[in-house]
Formats: C-alpha cells, structure tokens, sequence
C-alpha cells in the first residue's frame, strides 16, 4: 500500500483531491497527467501553474500554456489571477496563437516578408481552384476540397509536396500522388508569392524555423521554461514537434489528456503522441486522476460503459464523485421536426424548474442538424445562440471588408485583390484582369504592381486609368494602415472602398449587411481595449477565432441575449460543461456518421466522440432520435443507433411528453453497480485509492520485462489489471494476479 507523499501545506493545493494535489505539485521535468473526462485535467492544470508561481516561485514571465482555443486560454488565465498575482504575464494560447506571435517576431529569419497575411479556409479554395485545372492526373470534377484536405494532412504531419510524391500509396484520397505532389507545391509557390502563410504553416513554419536557426528557439525558450498542454490527446505532429523542440532544453514539460477524447484524428491528430510520451521521455512522471467531478453517477455510469466497447484504448478508472441523479432519457421522435420539438419541451420545463438557458446545450453531429432544432426553440420562444456555422466572419462584407485591410497591409496579397477589384465595380472587366495577372505572373510581380503600371507599360489597351486608380486608393490605404488605430482605419475602408455607397443603394439587404460592417467596426473598438496593436495584429486575432471563441461567439449571436441556450457540434463541445445536455440525432449514419462506417478506426472515433457528448452533462442528459429524417433534400427511415444498444438499460425510454416507457434506468443499480466516492480533500492524507495495489506512476519490476512504470490501473482484488509500460518491451497490460509484479 503506497500512500501520498508529502505535500507541501499550501491553499491552493487543498483545493485539490490527493492525486490532483500530486500532480500540482510537479517541480521539474516531465509529466503526463492522464485521466477520463470531467476528472479535473484542466483545473489542475491551472492549480499546478500557480502553484508553480507561488510556492517554488517561478517567474510567470517564464510559464506557456497551449489550450485548444482562444476562449480556453482566456478562461484560464482567468482562473489563473484569482489564484495568484502575476498571472496576467503567463503566455496561454492556442499552438496557432503561438506560431503567429514567434512567426510574427522571428519569420524574417526564414524569408517571410513582414506584413505576411494569413490564409484562411476560403482562401486555401481560392488558390487551389486556380491551380488545379492546368495540373495533369486532375480532373475538372476534382473537389477542391479534397486538395485542401490532403494539403492539410500532409502539414499536420510535416510532409514536404517531395515526401507526399514519395508516399508509399499510389493515391491519395483517389487523386494520384505525383498530382497532389505537384498542387502542394504550386500551391506553396503561389502562397509564397504572395507574401502569405495558411494555418498548417502556423506550426510547421515555426517548426521550420526553430530547426533552422537555433538562437531563435533559444529566445523562444527563455519564455517557456514551463511548459503546459491541455487535450494533448488531439495533437497532430507537427504541434508534437513544436513542442518537443520548446521543451527540449529545460525539459519541463506538463501534458494533460484523455486518449478517450481524440476526436480529430480526420485532421491528423495522433493519439499515439500521448500514448508515447513515456517513451520520448523516460523519466516522465504520470499521474491519474480517477475521480469524476462533473457528472451525475448516473451520466457518468452511460459514459463509462460506452468507451469500454472501444477495443484500442487503455484501461482507466473513473468513479463518480457525485451522487445518482436524474435517470437520463431517451425520446425516438417520429421526425425531426418532432425531436426539435421535444428538445423545446423540455429546455421549457427545465427553465420553468429554475434552470438557466444558458446552463443548457444541445449538441449535434454536424451543423446542418441545428437549423430543425433552432426553429423549434424559435416557436416557444427560447433564446439560443449558435456556436459555428456561417458566421459572422465569414459573411461576404465582412470578408469584403477585411480582404481590402489585409491587401493594404500586404500588396502581395492577390489572394484578396482578386476578391475586391469588382466591389464596388471600378470599370476592370475580367478580361482587363486576366491581362493584368498574366503580367504579373511573367514578371513575377503582384497584381497591384501590374495595375500600378498598367499604363505605361501598356499592359491593357483601353481603360488603362482604372487599373492606376485603383492602385492609388490601395496606396492611400496602405499609408491609413499605418496611422490610424484599427477601428478608425476599418471606417476609413468601408468609406473610402466605395463600399459604403455600394450598400446604401442596395436596399434593404445592404442595411443589414451595413449594420455588420458597424459591428466589426465595434469588434475592432472593443479589440483595442483589451489588446494593444495595429491593424495587422487585430487581422490575425480575427483570422484564428475558432468557433467557440468568445470574440467570435458575441458578434454572431449579437441580438441574443445573455441567457440562452447553447447549440453547437459535439466537437465544438469539448473541454466544456453543462449541467443539462441534448444530444439529437443518435442514429446510424449520423451517430456513427455515415462516412465513418466505411474508414478503418471510424467507429471508435466516433463513439469517443459520442462519449465527449455525454460527458459534457452534469445533472440532465437526454439523448434523442427520429424515426424519419430528412436529409439531402430527401425523408428516410432512420436505424437507432448502435450506440444506444451498449448503454441499454442506462436510461429510461420517454414519449413525447415525457413519460416513460421503458424504465430500465429505474434498476440501473443492478445493471451496474457503482457507488459514489467521495475522495479526501488533500489535508487529509488518507489515500483514495483505498483497496488497491498499485497506483498510476507507480515503478514496477517484472520478470520478463524488465523495470516499467504503471499507466494506468482497472478492476480490484483478483481481477486487478494494470497497464504497464516497459522501456524494453513496451506497455503491457498485466493482470496482477498471475504477473509477479514487484514495487520499486
Ligand atoms: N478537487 C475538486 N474539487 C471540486 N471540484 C472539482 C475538483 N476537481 C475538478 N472539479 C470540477 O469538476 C469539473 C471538471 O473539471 P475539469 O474541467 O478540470 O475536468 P477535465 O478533466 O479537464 O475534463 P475534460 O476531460 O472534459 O476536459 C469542473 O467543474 C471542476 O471545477
Ligand atoms: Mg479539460
């Protein structure tokens, strides 16, 4: 029996359980926190950052965390000043976040240009359907979609265009390689061109860089000398790299993760980065974390069951902290339209027992779901604000507006040229464009400069003055650029562009877009409270919103108020909690998604995805079907999905008022015991892994195997099974009765 050892008195820590309290108190070197959801990753992720401050006192200057989103990271730093003073000198972002302030202060060093800009989605799409037609293997029904995504993989995984024509499979996603070789790099030269990055580059740039010229990683270094990952579970492997070379130096480097929540492996993120930290760094202490302090017994018992039908996973324990709770139901409503209806109903009668709205999510598969269930609160009534989808950022005016910003900022940027030459029209007809980029592209200018010359170089032969025009009013932009504060200078845009006049003559349609161009104007205000910048640094703040960003959030839901209830996809909802959570659409096709069914792994990854849903919830969870759904345009009978089958007897069936039809989850107990435990707080010293041999961390010795240390532990008395991992054999699991295992 191993008990905890001491811990230094500290306030902080005693607002931890012991193996929390554990963990917080890591000093140096290397660390892997691991543990189901809801167990507390996160706030003691927080707690060891201010006990760093606090008790061993590190300087904040020199503390980075990486979260997963901009809001995430607020949050923390948030929770973070409560704890401790200093906190507002922590460096937490975003590993993208990250990437464009290294990139920002170091890429000369590598050849960006400043004043690079950064390339979204949209502008990815652009560039590839301009390249993509003149590249052999490439047909014209090609998706550029499908280019983008293999661009994106092969970053996520540090791929030259020469190591994707090397790539052991003769296609990739259907196209031959040599051709999606030849997009990626025409694709690379063109962005180059044009004095631009894309978000992969975000992170393999910075990789590039700290490899190529080591007295910038160093500076970088002296920043972080403690280093901090939360959901290290969704890292793919360039952000592996960025942070192996960051914590190379001083090695002190803290991961927190729940290999049951990687949910974008489509997106390259590798699960084995966690699975592996011990063997990149052998001497990492691990620490588990076993209690669930988020959801009920009874949500949390659902959860438990389901993961165990993923056959790749480790072994974890996760008992509830709390009590049994409300059953959680389940409704199969004849439609969608009666499932919308039944979610109304009940966020109805949850705010009529005193719940917030805005303590309520509903969370769905993929977006298109949330326009039936936003129509059935609309009814009744009920606030809701929509988290992704087209937002705000993404409206053409806003784009518009923006695109004009960064050409001012960036004459290279043809990207955006090409987007605002025509708005307002200024007389350049496509065939004058045409004419203009062929200049530009045989005298390897930007298209500004070909416009600029457009006269004396006889580039056009009729209307030559407009294209001059124009390059004057983006000279005069640039230089606003440079003078004026962001908000002031977007006005200046909107007036000067044309832009303005453009919407007032368009009616009633141009008011509303005119009112969302004020409303940037007031984001870019509100930014510069809080931020202290120019133009460009408010361009790269709004270019790496993610969707569950606060900034985002509150210009696309501006009419919404305060209370509302949450809509948003089960991946937006990670890392976060609701005490009551909807989970709509739990068919087959939908919930495992229909392209799941055919990729190898699709089905673990979606039922871990299913699993981040349910474990969203902290006292109401329903889950819901329809019997018929239209989708594509058409209405089909729908399949349970076969999800529901491993949680039978984990909910009570209901009808459409809420009666229950089936009342499995009365007897639940039976259908699988757990008792709440209630672990000490950390003054009190008792151990909470009362009753069992071994503990996660702990060094083990095996016949065979050699010295391990344990990863993680399940079961009890005879049935005991721990993970073990060996440096000389790799991870094991073991059960203790027959495995002669001794403490070292
Ligand atoms: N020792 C504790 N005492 C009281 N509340 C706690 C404790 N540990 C965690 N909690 C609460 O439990 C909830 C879940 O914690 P947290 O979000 O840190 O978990 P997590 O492991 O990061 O979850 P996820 O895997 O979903 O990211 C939070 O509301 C947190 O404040
Ligand atoms: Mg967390």
């Amino acid at each position: 029996m191993t008990s905890v050892p001491d811990l230094p008195e500290s306030p902080l820590l005693s607002q931890l359980n012991p193996n929390q309290a554990q963990a917080a108190d890591h000093y140096t070197g290397p660390a892997l926190v691991i543990a189901g959801a809801g167990s507390g990753k996160t706030r003691t992720l927080v707690y060891r950052i201010a006990h760093l401050i606090q008790h061993y006192g590190v300087d904040p200057g020199e503390i980075l965390a990486v979260t997963f989103t901009n809001k995430a990271a607020a949050e923390m730093r948030e929770r973070a000043k409560h704890l401790v003073s200093g906190a507002d000198r922590l460096w937490m972002s975003t590993f993208h976040s990250a990437g464009v302030r290294i990139l920002r202060a170091y890429g000369e060093h590598i050849g960006l240009k400043r004043g690079f800009v950064i390339y979204d989605d949209d502008d990815q799409m652009d560039i590839l359907k301009e390249i993509m037609g003149s590249i052999p293997g490439i047909g014209p029904d090609t998706n550029p979609r499908v280019l983008r995504g293999i661009l994106d993989r092969a970053k996520s995984n540090l791929l030259t265009p020469a190591d994707l024509a090397r790539h052991p499979e003769p296609f990739i996603s259907g196209l031959p390689r040599e051709s999606a070789a030849e997009v990626y790099r025409r694709y690379e030269a063109r962005k180059k061109g044009q004095n631009a990055i894309d978000f992969g580059d975000l992170i393999t740039e910075t990789v590039r860089l700290f490899k190529e010229v080591p007295a910038v990683l160093d500076r970088v270094r002296d920043r972080a000398k403690f280093i901090h990952v939360d959901e290290y579970q969704d890292t793919n492997k360039a952000q592996y790299e960025l942070t192996r070379l960051l914590a190379s130096r001083d090695r002190n480097l803290l991961v927190v993760g729940d290999p049951d929540q990687s949910i974008y492996r489509f997106r390259g993120a590798d699960i084995q980065n966690i699975l592996d930290f011990q063997k990149d760094y052998p001497d990492a202490k691990v620490y588990m974390l076993e209690h669930n302090y988020r959801s009920s017994a009874r949500v949390l018992t659902i959860a438990n069951k389901l993961i165990e039908n993923n056959a790749e996973r480790l072994d974890k324990t996760l008992r509830a902290v709390k009590e049994d709770g409300h059953p959680v139901f389940f409704h199969r409503a004849t439609d969608h339209r009666a499932e919308g209806d039944f979610v109304a109903e009940w966020l109805t009668r949850l705010h009529a027992e005193g719940m917030k709205f805005a303590d309520m999510a509903v969370l769905y598969r993929t977006n298109a779901q949330s326009r039936v269930i936003e129509e059935s609160l609309r009814r009744v009534s009920i606030p809701a604000k929509i988290v992704g989808g087209v937002g705000f950022y993404d409206r053409r005016e806003i784009r518009d507006v923006l695109a004009y910003a960064r050409l001012a900022i960036n004459p290279a940027d043809d990207v955006a040229l090409r987007r605002i030459i025509g708005r307002p029209r200024r007389g350049i007809g496509d065939t004058a464009l045409e004419r203009l980029m062929e200049w530009a592209r045989v005298n390897g200018t930007s298209i500004l400069t070909a416009c600029a010359n457009a006269q004396e170089l006889n580039i056009l032969e009729r209307g030559a003055q407009k294209p001059v025009e124009f390059a004057q009013l983006m000279h005069a932009m640039s230089e606003a650029a440079d003078n004026y504060e962001p908000a002031p200078f977007l006005r200046y845009v909107i007036e000067t562009s044309g832009y303005l006049d453009l919407l007032r003559q368009e009616g009633q349609e141009g008011q509303v877009r005119l009112e969302n161009l004020e409303e940037l104007v007031s984001a870019a205000e509100e930014w510069s409270r809080e931020n202290e910048g120019t133009i460009q640094d408010f361009l790269d703040d709004a270019a790496l919103l993610s969707s569950v960003d606060d900034m985002r959030a509150k210009q696309e839901n501006k009419d919404v108020p305060e209370d509302a209830v949450t809509l948003m996809t089960l991946h937006n909802a990670k890392g976060l909690e609701f005490p009551a959570v909807f989970i709509v659409g739990t068919e087959e096709g939908l919930l495992p998604s229909r392209n799941a069914l055919i990729e190898p792994g699709g089905i673990e990854e979606e039922r871990r995805l299913f699993y981040v849903g349910i474990t969203r919830a902290m006292e109401r969870l329903f889950l819901t079907a329809a019997q018929n759904r239209m989708q594509y345009g058409k209405t089909n009978a729908t399949e349970d999905s076969r999800f529901l089958e491993e949680i039978e007897g984990g909910f009570d069936t209901v009808d459409a008022y809420g009666q229950v039809i089936d009342a499995r989850a009365k007897s639940w107990k039976e259908y699988r015991p757990t008792v709440p435990t209630r672990p000490s707080a950390v003054k009190n010293t008792s151990p909470m892994t009362e009753g069992m041999a071994y503990r996660g961390g702990e060094k083990v010795a095996h016949p065979k195997f050699g010295e391990g240390q344990v990863l993680a532990v399940a079961g009890m008395g005879d049935r005991q099974e721990v993970t073990v991992h060996f440096p000389s054999a790799g991870t094991k699991k073991l059960l203790v009765k027959f495995a002669n295992l001794t403490k070292v």
